[in-house]
């Protein structure tokens, strides 16, 4: 996504909206949902009530200093608004900007839902429909200067395509069918060729519709995290309350004002109450969680639910592919090694045919290596075939059946042996050592199959990507364990895991097994998160607690996750969990500095109110504020004033560097717990000063 995202802080159109929204959140319905606030609110009413019964009976002091206290209250839940209102604001402008992808298009509609396979483009009759008339199943025709209608998945053809709108990244991307990269985002632009897409989501349900729905705190359900604090801030309230309500009969302060009593007596304690419960973190606890779905949007990452970006800040373990995440992922065939007494152009042909009908990219490279190879296979054409035998991770085979009975195979040597010998043939003992070879060097060896004979090894090339062994050594910094998850063979995974640098590895892997693996990690009490961007991806990404689709991947993976990356990045979960880590921190510290606050203001309060009862609560009266009255209503100026200055680190965050989580807590600690403690003694006093200055006090 381009830099506009990165909203100044204090955008001054968003302040503005902002400002409004706050105004409009003082409806009981929206006030009620934040309970620690609704105090508050419900303390305004009452100190208003109390300013006009004040108006109404005798002696004016009274009377100014309620109205003064009662406008400081709504001035604390105003603030706390805003602070929630300017976190959405900006979350939806960032949200809107994704939605400005959904321009105005036409679609070329194909009749029928079934890709039939056409022979070329010109087999392919469209009708021109609006986009956003298109529903889901339907299929269009998108070619080279069309923009894709809406998202949907390649079923037929393969093309270059512009996703900058979404990923910021202009370099085109390959889209294809029967890969794991068939995904196309409606907006983006197809730059050569032509594709036929089968729109995967009704107008309306796409992530970012999604996004924004949760953004717009329609569906933003409060996260585990976010309850427990709620309820912990929700206690500590109750506690005030009933210790201020066993105070009432004390309240000397009430009595020394000469007879207005009640009405001022009930002010102080109104008064008291705010300040004494938590309303710092209670403001801001809504605004730090948007903020922190708005910076995962910023890494573009389309969050759909809260709990995800939270479990993502405690995640212990990483579940990563192989092809295409710790590798680039598009293995490529690179040689053929006949085994003994066959001879290679024929290892080539039958691993030709083998392939004609196989569209991932693996199947795509053999037919390429074959024909380069071998000019006699050019021509070749697919013969009449009985049966396509399509790649699937289970089988880890692929190939066709011809009529009369000739089967062809190509797969993981375990598997094609089991094949082979279920046809009666011989195990391929010798075989074992060139498989071996193949993937010591890190590449994936194919066995291939003619009916009951093996006829030898194609090998796939595969590379680990640039930077990934860096990247796992600041995750393992962090405390997370890396895992490398591969179908492939074990000699294979253990090179490339050598390679890569991760904990540990899971080879042969089928769908079944990293569901069973994500399930004994979660067992032992681990959060597990994975990446994922294939339809067998699905079932493990509905398992883990942090599962980010691939963009690009297939919309089965999509709706299983509860994440999607829009750059398709594999090692953007690193960034994820960074993001998810930092807003954790935030709501810790800014927890630790709204308790230590609030102790100050026993100090300033609890004599200013009681010292007439009890004279040697005066030696709490640390800060020799003016008067008790002023004391009492800097402390809840200050109460108010406080959530505004936090407001930048609520939605920013705290500054975040990969150490342990120790280290971590102990600086934040110290910084936001002595910090909590030292500055409202500071804050009162000048405001006391300001005030008395003011000939306020
Ligand atoms: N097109 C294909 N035809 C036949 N066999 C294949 C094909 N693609 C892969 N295989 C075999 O199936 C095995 C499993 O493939 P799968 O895609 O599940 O895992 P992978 O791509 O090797 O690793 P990862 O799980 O990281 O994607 C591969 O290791 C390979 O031996
Ligand atoms: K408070
Ligand atoms: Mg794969």
């Amino acid at each position: 996504m381009s830099d506009e995202k990165t909203l100044a802080l204090f955008d001054r159109a968003l302040a503005g909206q902002a400002a409004r929204d706050a105004l409009r959140k003082l409806s009981p319905r929206a006030q009620w949902r934040n309970p620690v606030m609704f105090v508050v609110y419900l303390g305004s009413i009452l100190t208003s009530v109390l300013y006009l019964q004040a108006l109404s009976g005798r002696g004016e002091a009274p009377a100014g200093f309620i109205l003064a206290i009662a406008l400081w209250l709504w001035f604390t839940v105003l603030f706390a608004n805003f602070a929630e209102a300017l976190a959405e604001g900006r979350s939806k402008a960032q949200a809107a900007s994704l939605r400005g992808l959904k321009k105005k298009t036409w679609a070329k509609k194909l009749a029928g839902a079934e890709p039939h396979r056409a022979q070329g483009r010109e087999a392919l009759r469209f009708t021109p429909v609006e986009a956003d008339l298109l529903r889901r199943g339907d299929l269009v025709l998108v070619e080279a200067g069309d923009l894709v209608p809406a998202d949907g998945e390649v079923v037929e053809g393969v093309a270059s395509v512009d996703e900058s709108a979404i990923t910021g990244e202009s370099a085109p991307v390959i889209r294809e069918s029967g890969g794991d990269f068939c995904a196309v985002t409606g907006g983006t632009r197809v730059l050569s060729d032509w594709v036929v897409v089968r729109v995967s989501v009704n107008p309306g349900e796409t992530f970012v519709d999604r996004m924004i729905a949760m953004v717009e705190n329609a569906s933003r359900k409060k996260t585990p995290n976010e309850i427990a604090l709620t309820i912990l801030l929700v206690g500590l309230t109750l506690v005030f309350l009933l210790v201020i309500a066993t105070l009432r009969p004390f309240s000397a302060f009430a009595v020394a004002q000469s007879g207005a009593g009640s009405v001022v007596g009930l002010t102080v304690l109104v008064a008291l109450l705010v300040c004494l419960i938590p309303t710092t973190i209670g403001a801001l606890l809504s605004a730090i969680g948007v903020a922190g779905m708005s910076r995962m949007l910023q890494a573009n990452v389309i969050a759909t639910s809260g709990r995800a970006v939270e479990a993502a800040g405690d995640v212990d373990v990483l579940l990563l592919d192989k092809t295409g995440t710790i590798t680039l992922g598009n293995r490529q065939a690179s040689a053929f090694y006949p085994a003994e007494g066959v001879d290679e152009q024929a290892l080539a042909s039958a691993a030709l045919l083998a392939s004609l009908a196989d569209e991932t990219p693996e199947g795509r490279s053999i037919v390429a290596l074959a024909r380069q190879r071998f000019t006699a296979l050019q021509g070749q054409e697919a013969p009449a075939v009985a049966r396509v035998e399509a790649f699937s991770a289970a089988t880890r085979m692929s190939g066709i059946d011809l009529p009369g009975g000739r089967t062809l195979r190509k797969g993981a040597f375990d598997a094609v042996q089991r094949h082979v010998q279920a046809l009666g043939g011989a195990a391929g003992a010798a075989l074992q050592a060139r498989v071996d070879g193949v993937a010591r060097r890190g590449s994936t060896p194919l066995v291939v199959a003619d009916g009951a004979r093996l006829l030898g090894v194609v090998e796939l090339k595969d590379t680990v990507k640039a930077g990934v062994r860096e990247r796992f050594e600041q995750l393992r910094r962090m405390g997370i364990k890396t895992v490398m998850i591969t179908g492939d063979n074990r000699v294979t995974a253990a090179a490339i895991a050598a390679e890569a640098g991760v904990d540990d590895f899971l080879a042969e892997a089928t769908p079944e097994a990293k569901l069973a693996l994500i399930r004994q990690y979660q067992a032992e009490g681990r959060l597990v998160a994975m990446t994922g961007d294939g339809t067998n991806d699905a079932p493990a990404l509905a398992q883990a607690d942090v599962a980010v689709a691939m963009n690009s991947g297939t919309q089965a993976a999509k709706e299983a996750g509860n994440m999607v990356d829009l750059d398709s990045s594999p090692t953007k979960l690193i960034e994820i969990v960074e993001t998810g880590k930092q807003m954790l921190m935030t709501r810790g510290a800014l927890t630790t500095f709204s308790i230590a606050n609030d102790v100050a203001k026993y100090f300033a309060i609890i004599p200013a109110a009681f010292v007439g009862t009890y004279p040697q609560l005066a030696a709490l009266d640390i800060m020799r504020l003016t008067s008790p009255g002023s004391a009492i209503l800097s402390a809840v100026i200050f109460n108010a004033l406080i959530i505004i200055a936090l407001i930048p680190l609520a939605l920013r965050g705290v500054r975040y560097a990969p150490a342990s989580a120790a280290a971590l807590l102990r600086r934040n600690l110290l910084l936001y717990g002595l910090g909590g403690l030292a500055v409202p003694f500071a804050g009162i006093k000048l405001i006391d000063l300001l005030l008395t200055g003011l000939g306020l006090a």
